[in-house]
């Protein structure tokens, strides 16, 4: 006991000098921003520019700094070798050196520091004992060891091998939930350590059943790659989509904590800039516009919109009536239709074309009746032609140009050219699509808007030159930040992409992530697709297409399909865009829910022929299952009282933890109302419900999500109404990661 005493104070003195370390690093960076600022603000607009550069950079470094206080170290691992004069080596958020440039704390992420999540006592990687440092604010309070090497074991024996620094894992696991994801740098696992740090190239899927920690392992492979590929993506940035806005805000103080901000966070509904939907279809319209065929609708949408009178037309330029065939027309069309360009692009051959030969047929029927013509005759009838509103009405009518808005728009509001465009659709299937020029975009609407632009290019207008000027700008800006930093003496510190984003940031304000979110045509370093199981073959098509290099990590679950255009195989989901080019990790042990939980929700899961993949619990639970149910004759009322009855008494053991209600659809705002008029301010319905302690949620927005405590209401109304059997009811039950009580009707 005075041993491990002492250890302790040990500890606690090293770990204080880190935090030293840190302060002094901090300061220094403070000062040398409020230098720069300082600095007159004379000098031309270069060096003003170079100035603003450094001061975001300083501020970016504060910010960086500030968020990586708590717990900054939580490993250390006793060395073989000893490096830089030392056999201890720690292991934290951050890398720091002192002034001699010697390591003091090495990042979680970098190569040596695998070691801390790898080592076995079979594979010791050159480690003789890890030790996991649990933190209170800025002290150690508590010490976990492992030991590998047999020579440093005095009978006591080397903890487990499956599961890593335990004491500190079980206190991650049992800890009260907040309502926002926490990282798990301290305590990553070997399997998911080897996920996180997975090559860069290629898809990477992960699938594992619920809280087998998908979502983490997930955002610390961002978290990873963004500093083992520092120089590819902090100029191309790397995407994480998400199935929610609410699951977006739980997951978002993941990657910041861990000194990550130039991330892009979107949810599939913003995956198309200037439109943010958040509506779901119906499941019928939902597995239509999903569904890979869509885009050959569209393709044939589009071509539809390319089209010859079928009547000769009569116009009238320069007095002269003229009377147009549709042939001339259709060979217009059929040359620009043959450049294979996009339709508002193609467009322009469409117009030369179509303008070439009239002007030809205007000057033979002016020469016939008479009149001569010579080369600066015919530029002025083809001017003429041009401006003249019969042509102009002529060519549109055949070649309108179109923004994808417009073209969906039009499909679902106009049934006789759906028809026309779907001969093998039931009339049942068109009218699904059916809708109202006026009513939003839904999220299976977001995708084939995106389809729609790559067939429809630029809108002509556009500004166009501005993206080749802003490409000039870049180069110079490089160029620049390349000599400012030989300037200041900072090479190794800043890349100079980092410092050309700050003098690009002058002119629009924009960091790396925004600007990304903002432009269609943007291709990111890596895509990380969350609940990736949900997605349909068009909106794979989407991601495919801001990622051309198809770097991606794509994790979930393919027994937890809710969506109707969601996956049944991740061969059959994947093999469209990456054809054999993608492989499989799997994650088995379940991190969230306790044992008695996770196998009554397999049970059931297995039992509705759910392809659920087993997960071992590390933990059992305090807790068995309660069940409760609603007096029938009370009716709808009385599902809603037995369930503020449940949360009452779930409150009277836990009144600080969070707990969601997790109800179907239909009956989710009575309940709602219920429970709010009960708890008032301490409940809320929907995202807004997770910064409260209760949360009154749907089955789909419980998706990814976790709480202390989960009430579920009327579990068959819940597995009634997902599309794919239990899926929804298997994702409810696995929320909690202490208690479940089922309300049934
Ligand atoms: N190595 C670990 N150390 C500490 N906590 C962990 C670890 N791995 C996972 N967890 C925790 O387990 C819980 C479940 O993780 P996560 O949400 O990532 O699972 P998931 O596989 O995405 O689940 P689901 O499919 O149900 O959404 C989280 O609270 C996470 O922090």
């Amino acid at each position: 006991m005075r041993v491990h005493e002492s250890e302790l104070d040990r500890e606690r003195a090293v770990v204080a000098g880190l935090y030293d370390r840190l302060d002094a690093l901090r300061a220094e960076t403070a000062e040398r921003l409020v230098r720069v600022r300082k600095e007159s603000v004379g000098g031309n607009h270069q060096a003003r520019s170079e100035r603003d550069a450094f001061a975001r950079l300083y501020e970016d470094q504060l910010v960086q700094l500030r968020e990586v206080d708590a717990r900054l170290v939580f490993g250390r691992l006793l060395l073989d070798e000893p490096v830089d004069g030392s056999d201890h080596r720690y292991i934290g958020r951050i890398g720091l050196r002192d002034d001699d440039q010697r390591s003091l704390l090495l990042d979680w992420r970098a190569q040596q520091a695998s070691a801390f999540y790898q080592a076995t006592a079979t594979a010791r990687m050159g480690v003789r004992a890890r030790r996991h440092l649990t933190m209170t604010g800025r002290q150690v309070v508590r010490i976990d060891d492992e030991v590998f090497d047999e020579a440093l074991l005095d009978g006591a024996g080397g903890s487990g091998e499956q599961i890593q620094g335990e004491g500190a894992l079980l206190a991650a696991l049992t800890a009260q939930r907040t309502g926002r994801m926490h990282d798990i740098v301290a305590t990553i696992q070997a399997e998911q350590d080897r996920i996180i740090r997975s090559d860069l190239r290629g898809a990477l899927v992960v699938q594992g059943g619920p809280g087998t920690g998908k979502t983490a392992v997930a955002l610390h492979r961002a978290a990873y790659l963004l500093y083992a590929n520092r120089q590819r993506l902090s100029s191309s940035g790397v995407l994480v989509v998400g199935p929610s806005s609410a699951f977006l805000r739980y997951i978002e103080a993941v990657l910041p904590s861990l000194g990550e901000t130039g991330v892009v966070m979107q949810t599939l509904g913003e995956l198309f800039p200037g439109v943010e939907a958040t509506v779901e279809d119906a499941p019928e319209a939902g597995r239509l516009k999903g569904a890979a065929p869509m885009a050959r609708l569209l393709w044939r949408a589009v071509r539809s919109r390319q089209k010859a009178p079928a009547e000769p037309q009569t116009i009238v330029v320069d007095n002269e009536r003229l009377e147009v065939q549709p042939d001339l027309i259709q060979r217009a069309i059929a040359k620009a239709q043959r450049t294979g360009k996009p339709h508002n692009v193609a467009r322009v051959t469409f117009v030369k074309s179509a303008l070439s030969e009239l002007t030809e047929q205007l000057a033979a029927q002016l020469r016939a009746s008479g009149s001569t013509l010579d080369d600066a005759d015919l530029k002025v009838l083809r001017e003429d032609l041009r401006t003249s509103y019969d042509v102009r009405v002529l060519l549109n009518t055949a070649w309108l140009p179109l923004t994808p808005q417009k073209l969906l728009q039009d499909l679902y509001a106009r049934p006789a050219w759906l028809a026309e465009l779907t001969p093998r659709w039931s009339q049942a299937e068109r009218d699904a699509l059916r809708r109202d020029r006026s009513e939003p975009f839904t999220v299976s609407d977001v995708p084939l808007l995106d389809e729609a632009a790559e067939l429809l290019g630029d809108f002509p207008g556009r500004p166009d030159p501005a993206d080749r000027e802003r490409e000039r700008q870049r180069k110079r800006d490089l160029e620049n930040a390349r000599a400012a930093i030989r300037n200041m003496g900072v090479q190794g510190l800043v890349s100079a992409e980092q410092l050309a984003d700050g003098f690009a940031e002058q002119v629009d304000r924009g960091s790396t992530a925004e600007r990304a979110a903002a432009d269609r045509s943007w291709t990111y370093g890596h895509v990380v697709v969350d609940e990736a199981q949900e997605l349909s073959p068009m909106q794979w098509r989407v991601l495919v297409r801001r990622c051309p290099m198809k770097s991606f990590t794509i994790v979930g679950d393919i027994a937890q399909v809710a969506s109707a255009a969601g996956a049944t195989s991740w061969e059959d989901a994947l093999k469209p865009s990456f054809k054999e080019a993608w492989r499989l990790e799997e994650l088995t042990v379940n991190y969230r829910t306790p044992a008695q939980i996770t196998r009554e929700a397999e049970r059931i899961a297995a039992e509705a022929g759910l392809p659920i993949t087993p997960t071992q619990a590390v933990r059992e639970g305090d807790w068995p299952i309660r069940r409760t149910s609603a007096p029938p004759a009370a009716g709808d009322r009385g599902l809603a009282d037995a369930v503020v009855d449940a949360v009452e008494h779930d409150r009277g053991i836990d009144a600080q933890g969070t707990l969601a209600v997790i109800v179907a659809q239909d009956e989710v705002e009575r309940v709602a109302a219920a429970v709010l008029a009960r708890f008032g301010d301490a409940a809320a319905r929907g995202a807004s419900g997770l910064t409260r302690p209760i949360a009154v949620l749907t089955g789909f927005e419980a998706k990814g999500l976790e709480f202390d405590a989960v009430v579920l209401a009327d579990p068959a109304a819940l597995a009634a109404e997902s599309p794919r059997g239990a899926a929804s009811l298997y994702v409810a039950m696995t929320r909690p990661t202490q208690r479940l009580t089922l309300v049934e009707r």
